[in-house]
């Protein structure tokens, strides 16, 4: 059998605060297959982006291990194998959204012609008459979506996301939902994490973390 797209075992992480410390994963174990998409629910505060840094590098467990596609993460791999979209989006101001979105494709050079590439992940998401204004010059909403878009564009094995459809509108929630399927439907692993029924509705699996670990939701 493969190794799963995704296996985290025995997660781990605690954070010091000046009234204490606080474990928010308690030996946590997911495992998630090529062409898989999960949603991960849980309350504020539960540690649901805390678990999306440890799986795309951005931070390290205390103990336990994540491993993609059988090889142990050393820092974040790059982009064309385990791309993330964070809650705070992190696109580049120095660059307009096209670039932006086409940056994954410009380090990695693939089969994709970049422009079209770019051009249809903007169109798909309702954003393509924003490709050359600065981020600064956009909603947080069409930020969201610029940042979804590069997060795709280099065709990762892995997509993390967190709270995608967070600043969304009702109309513009679907392309977003369409696209993470999408992903998961190219043979990506995709991991969600969010509060939003309308994500949950299109998972292969959902879990929910409490306590520090995950259970099926
Ligand atoms: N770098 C950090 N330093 C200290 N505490 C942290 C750090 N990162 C997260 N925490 C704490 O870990 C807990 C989990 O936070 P996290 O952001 O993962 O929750 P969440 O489930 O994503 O919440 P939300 O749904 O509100 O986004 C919180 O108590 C938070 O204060």
């Amino acid at each position: 059998m493969s190794e799963p797209a995704v296996h985290a075992f025995g997660l781990r992480r605690r954070f010091s605060h000046p009234s204490g410390d606080v474990e928010v994963l308690r030996g946590l174990e997911l495992s998630v297959a090529a062409g898989e998409l999960v949603t991960v629910s849980g309350r504020s505060g539960s540690g649901k982006s805390a678990l999306l840094a440890l799986l795309g590098g951005f931070d390290s467990p205390d103990s336990g291990r994540v491993l993609l596609a059988g090889e142990p993460i050393d820092g974040a791999p790059p982009w064309h194998t385990c791309a993330v979209l964070p809650q705070a989006l992190g696109l580049a101001h120095e660059l307009t959204v096209a670039e932006n979105v086409a940056l994954p494709l410009r380090l990695r050079p693939g089969t994709d012609s970049t422009e079209e590439r770019v051009t249809g992940l903007l169109a798909d998401l309702g954003v393509g008459q924003l490709a050359d204004r600065y981020p600064s010059e956009v909603s947080f909403g069409q930020q969201q979506r610029v940042a979804l878009a590069r997060a795709v564009s280099g065709r990762p094995k892995v997509l993390l996301t967190d709270e995608p459809t967070a600043h969304l509108d009702a109309g513009s929630s679907p392309a977003v939902l369409r696209l993470l399927r999408r992903c998961a439907d190219e043979g990506a692993a995709v991991i969600v994490a969010t509060h939003d029924d309308a994500v949950h509705a299109i998972a292969d699996r959902r879990v929910r973390l409490s306590d520090g670990v995950l259970s099926a939701a």
